[in-house]
């Protein structure tokens, strides 16, 4: 092959491999997109409501937490066991403490280091599924 002809393959090789390498870089940003912090307006519209139903701004922390009191062991961790499969599925978990029929729980999102979207979707799943506990 004549110099010319290595040049020429070199640089196609090259090009190629970089268009690919940057479209899937392109493409696995695009499914890892897990959104934004929130606002001030999502704040009063979406955060509100839930500072209005038990939960709380942690201390020092753009976090929020709920404390909540089942019946009894059984109930706190079937509780805990639907919020863990529901969590898995949004690829989005809680950070919780139990102690026989308590459990607290702390939602914030690692990727902001802050609260998004995704708290405030599993906030509203773990009231759904809180039943009769006190908070
Ligand atoms: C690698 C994996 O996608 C991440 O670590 C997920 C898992 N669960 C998570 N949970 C929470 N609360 N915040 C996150 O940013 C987060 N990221």
């Amino acid at each position: 092959m004549s110099l010319l002809k290595t040049i020429f393959w070199m640089r196609f090789i090259h090009t190629t491999s970089f268009v690919a390498t940057n479209s899937s870089k392109v493409f696995f940003a695009a499914v890892k997109n897990k959104g934004m912090a929130l606002n001030e307006e999502q704040r009063k519209e979406l955060l509100q409501p839930l500072l209005n139903n038990g939960w709380s701004m942690v201390e020092g922390r753009d976090a929020i937490k709920k404390e909540l009191k089942f019946k009894d062991f059984n109930e706190a961790f079937g509780f805990m066991t639907r919020v863990a499969l529901k969590a898995e599925t949004m690829d989005h978990h809680p950070e919780w403490f139990n102690v026989y029929n308590k459990v607290d729980i702390t939602l914030a999102s690692h990727f902001v280091n802050g609260l998004s979207e995704r708290d405030v979707k599993l906030a509203k799943f773990i009231d759904s599924v809180s039943g009769e506990a006190k908070s």
